[in-house]
């Protein structure tokens, strides 16, 4: 938790300085009133006493009193600013920490924790630091100043309120005891939440094809279930307190009044009155002492819960991601566009085993190399250690010569266009979308824009959408459909204007007319631009410089479709299922 406040900002401890003085300034006042009480008892039961000196003595309180309400509103006022202000700095920290991660960090945390960490958890801190810091402040001032002003006024009653408080303390600890494991686990449990909850919701249309409802629902249930008991023990647990408190708190009363009727009994005469008055302004007193260790104690209360909260916070902003930053920004020394994996292997981390095995082959530059392979063969992870989604576990990955671990990853995605098997559409229009980020260069003109969507073979849907290029695109493109969404993915790719395209089985959802011109296009446009192309089809890739045969994470084949043909078995049987005899006879 200490660690979470260095993110603290000076302005927020000088405002938390500030709260200081007027706790002190609350705490004061509110201890200043049972003064006047005393004054009044001894002026009400003196004979002869004036009204205007008890009416004053009451004005005198009533002002106290007043004071500590702004005091008190003042304090509130300030601490929630700084409450408010930390957290939006922690949700920027996790945020910008979170962009910097790699997939092995994010499958690490799993995105729903990061979810329920980087909103949730924040809010925890948020809601401790503004009730918390004003009771941490406060109680010891308030128990000091309090002790101070008993001292002294008979050891019965500070006896009586020294047990009050053990009793409190024995009580407030049982509680915290039984309740803080489940505090503990409140989190995690809104984690499994989050994450069922977002299953559901992400995969709504297969649940309800495949009447997997009441299986969800269970799921769903078990996990609302959990949290719910969760939160039930703790509240039971916490529902024996307030009463518990004010049982202490009124016997504390009844036990002074009690102890000051034996007291005055047996005094003199003159000291009966004295008496009375000590023990009016004692219980006040006593209770500020009481309330002083409930304060503490309901820090404690709330800290549990808060700790894990900003445990797995800094366990966020801890984590040191595994994908560095090179040094290099530009490279001018070799050819713009050439890709080269020297003995590559792979294992993801966590696996037992190696997924790539010893890949080496190089794409020139303006050449078009594609990788194909049965299902789970390799070809995405092959491919996704050129834009460093992980590093290779073993050799080399080379663009443009240099290894790409050295480049700055803004250096080296600048070189790339890169799109992924399951297209990914932003809320925005079709512009923002073809337009998507940055690459060194100044943004796209309109006619770029439209260049792109044409060579993607999206121009004759995007001119039938309502607005054209501003036409809506919902969040994740649920209002385009699938092959639309891959072709304005590409055309994002191509808009970029990039060295190098990184085609992840992007053209698996295009018919095969609107593949094979896309292609043919895109090879007229990129002028010189080398491509990275993973396939199903043996048709997208017949015709490229190099077919790369992958087969359990291995190079088995490494060729043009016509020298492949004759020499590497598994393509030939991939072929044979996909083509005609006379195709592969023509070749
Ligand atoms: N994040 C991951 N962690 C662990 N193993 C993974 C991960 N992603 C993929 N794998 C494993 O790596 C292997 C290769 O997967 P990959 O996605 O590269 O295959 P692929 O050839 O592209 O398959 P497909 O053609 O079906 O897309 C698979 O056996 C898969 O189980």
């Amino acid at each position: 938790m200490l660690k979470i406040l260095r993110y603290l900002r000076k302005k927020d401890l000088g405002l938390i300085f500030i709260s200081l003085l007027f706790i002190a300034t609350q705490v004061w006042l509110d201890l200043k009133m049972p003064d006047y009480m005393s004054e009044i008892t001894r002026l009400v039961q003196t004979e002869g006493s004036e009204m205007g000196e008890i009416m004053s003595a009451g004005g005198k309180m009533l002002l106290c009193a007043f004071g500590s309400l702004i005091a008190a509103m003042i304090v509130g006022f300030m601490v929630a600013k700084v409450a408010a202000s930390l957290s939006m700095r922690l949700r920027e920290k996790v945020y910008d920490k979170t962009m910097s991660f790699s997939m092995e960090e994010i499958n690490g945390f799993s995105t729903a924790s990061l979810i329920t960490r980087s909103t949730n958890d924040i809010t925890q801190i948020q809601m401790c630091v503004a009730i918390g810091l004003q009771a941490i402040i406060k109680a010891p001032i308030m128990a000091v100043w309090a002790v101070v002003k008993i001292a002294g006024k008979g050891w019965e009653w500070t006896a009586a309120t020294g047990g009050a408080v053990i009793v409190l303390i024995l009580m407030l600890g049982s509680v915290i005891a039984l309740a803080m494991p489940k505090f503990k686990s409140i989190q995690k449990l809104t984690d499994s939440l989050n994450r069922v909850a977002r299953e559901n919701l992400t995969g709504l249309r297969v649940v309800r094809a495949y009447h997997a409802e009441d299986y969800q629902e269970a799921r769903f249930e078990k996990a609302n279930d959990d949290l719910t008991k969760n939160h039930l023990f703790t509240s039971r647990t916490m529902a024996f307190m307030q009463p518990g408190m004010q049982l202490i708190m009124s016997g504390l009363g009844l036990a002074i009044y009690w102890i000051g009727t034996y007291l005055i009994d047996g005094a003199a005469g003159p000291d009966k009155l004295t008496l009375f008055s000590d023990m009016v302004v004692f219980s006040q007193y006593a209770m500020q002492v009481v309330l002083a260790f409930m304060l503490l104690t309901m820090t404690f209360i709330i800290l549990p819960r808060v700790i894990v909260s900003a445990k797995r916070i800094n366990e966020v902003l801890d984590t040191k991601t595994k994908i560095h930053d090179g040094k290099v920004t530009d490279s001018e020394l070799y050819e713009q566009g050439e890709v080269e994996f020297r003995h590559v292997s792979f294992q993801y981390p966590d696996a037992e085993e190696y997924i790539l095995h010893d890949i080496s082959f190089t794409a020139h530059k303006g050449e078009t190399v594609a990788f194909i392979g049965s299902t789970g063969s390799g070809k995405s992870t092959l491919i996704n250690l050129v834009p460093r989604f992980y590093d290779a576990t073993e050799g080399e990955v080379i663009v443009d010569g240099i290894n790409v671990k050295n480049y700055t990853q803004e250096a080296l995605h600048n070189k790339l266009g890169y799109v992924p098997q399951k297209a990914v559409m932003f809320n925005g229009t079709v512009t923002s979308n073809v337009t998507y980020g940055e690459n060194g260069r100044a943004p796209a003109e309109k006619d770029d824009i439209i260049e792109a969507v044409s060579v993607a073979q999206a121009e004759e849907f995007v001119m039938k959408m309502d607005g054209t290029y501003d036409a809506k695109i919902a969040q994740g493109g649920t209002n385009v459909s699938g092959g639309q969404k891959q072709r304005l993915a590409i055309a994002r790719a191509i808009c970029r204007r990039p060295e190098i395209y990184v085609f992840d089985d992007s053209f698996s959802a295009l018919d095969y007319k609107t593949d094979r011109i896309l292609r043919k296009k895109l090879k007229e446009t990129t002028n010189g631009a080398t491509s990275l192309i993973v396939a199903q089809r043996i048709g997208t890739i017949m015709d490229a410089d190099k077919i790369i045969v992958l087969d359990e994470g291995r190079v088995v084949g490494q060729g043009t479709h016509r020298e492949l043909l004759k020499n590497c078995p598994v393509y030939l049987e991939i072929a044979e299922s996909q083509l005609t005899k006379e195709e592969i006879a023509n070749a």
